[in-house]
């Protein structure tokens, strides 16, 4: 790979995953811990009084949140409600300016940088720059968390990410560069590389904006069945009620940086939530298929 290339790729990893650099390319071979991380383990994550400013602008207050094992939440709001922020908080690349975030009982903070890699990945919206890198290579990236200070890894790394491939219908773009994808492929790729992790949790920031309806839909069938498959948990801000009705087991709402209500979609996406929420007039229907709450807005005119 021509080494501009690769700083490129890896400065956006750092960005999008929030894990640094150093942290991903110094790991030792995979050890003993990696074994917790397991693709077919789970996890528990707690908020207590979690908050988080920014100079004197509370972006995030006294959230209370616990996150059971293999749970699939949505995270809601309004622009500018704090749902990246809660996610950073989450991810540990943000530290909480108040209260305490656990992941199975211990202190986020006590993690090393490696481990959280691990753990926990991260998904965000334009998942991947357009750039002319083959696909293996990029998905192959996912598997840094595992390896050792010269960049290799035990057999098993491309194992896994043969697998991921075929999983995603990638197999046949395999050697296509990344830039000759169009953004719904590319996105697929994106998710390919969170999966070659094999992360106990994935957070996702509005990870379908910018796909169509149909590979919206693809996007959040193949994170359902890999969810189904491996018992990862998974918290996903969205924009899109109606896709978080259909797939998520349960939401939570956020109204300028305050937590305004969590539970099941039947309970949350109600017209008076929906109205207080994003300030807009709803009408909730229920889903003839799936029986779940679904979403049409009303004109004001
Ligand atoms: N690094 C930062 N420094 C200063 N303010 C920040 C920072 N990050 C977020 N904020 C502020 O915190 C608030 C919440 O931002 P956040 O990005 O979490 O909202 P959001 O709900 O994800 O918004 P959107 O839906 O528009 O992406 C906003 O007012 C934002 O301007």
């Amino acid at each position: 790979m021509k080494k501009q290339m690769k700083q490129s790729m890896r400065r956006h990893e750092k960005q999008s995953a929030g894990q640094p650099v150093d942290a991903r390319s110094n790991g030792s071979s995979r050890a003993s811990s990696s074994n917790s991380v397991s693709a077919s383990s789970t996890m528990r994550v707690s908020l207590a009084g979690a908050g988080k400013s920014y100079g004197e602008h509370r972006a995030l207050q006294d959230i209370n949140w616990q996150i059971a094992e293999g749970e699939w939440w949505g995270v809601v709001g309004a622009n500018g409600s704090g749902k990246s922020t809660l996610l950073q908080l989450i991810a540990g690349t943000e530290e909480p300016s108040t209260g305490q975030i656990t992941i199975d009982g211990r202190n986020i903070g006590s993690y090393s940088r490696k481990d959280l890699s691990r753990m926990i990945a991260v998904l965000q919206q334009d998942g991947l720059p357009a750039i002319s890198y083959p696909v293996r290579d990029v998905v192959e990236m996912g598997r840094y968390p595992y390896q050792n200070w010269l960049g290799r890894e035990s057999a098993e790394g491309a194992r896994v990410v043969d697998r991921v491939l075929e999983e995603l219908g990638l197999t046949e773009l395999a050697e296509r560069p990344l830039d000759t994808l169009s953004g719904g492929q590319r996105q697929r790729v994106a998710l390919a590389k969170v999966m070659a992790q094999e992360p106990r949790l994935l957070l996702l920031d509005e990870p379908t904006t910018f796909l169509d309806i149909k590979y919206q839909m693809q996007f959040m069938e193949l994170l359902a069945a890999w969810r189904q498959k491996n018992h990862i948990t998974i918290v996903a801000v969205l924009h899109d009620l109606n896709l978080a009705a259909l797939f998520c087991d349960r939401i939570l709402a956020l109204r300028e940086g305050v937590m305004v209500g969590k539970g099941t979609p039947h309970s949350l996406m109600t017209e008076e939530q929906i109205r207080d929420v994003f300030r807009v007039e709803p009408v909730m229907v229920s889903h003839p298929s799936h029986a779940v709450p679904q979403l049409l807005l009303r004109r004001e005119k």
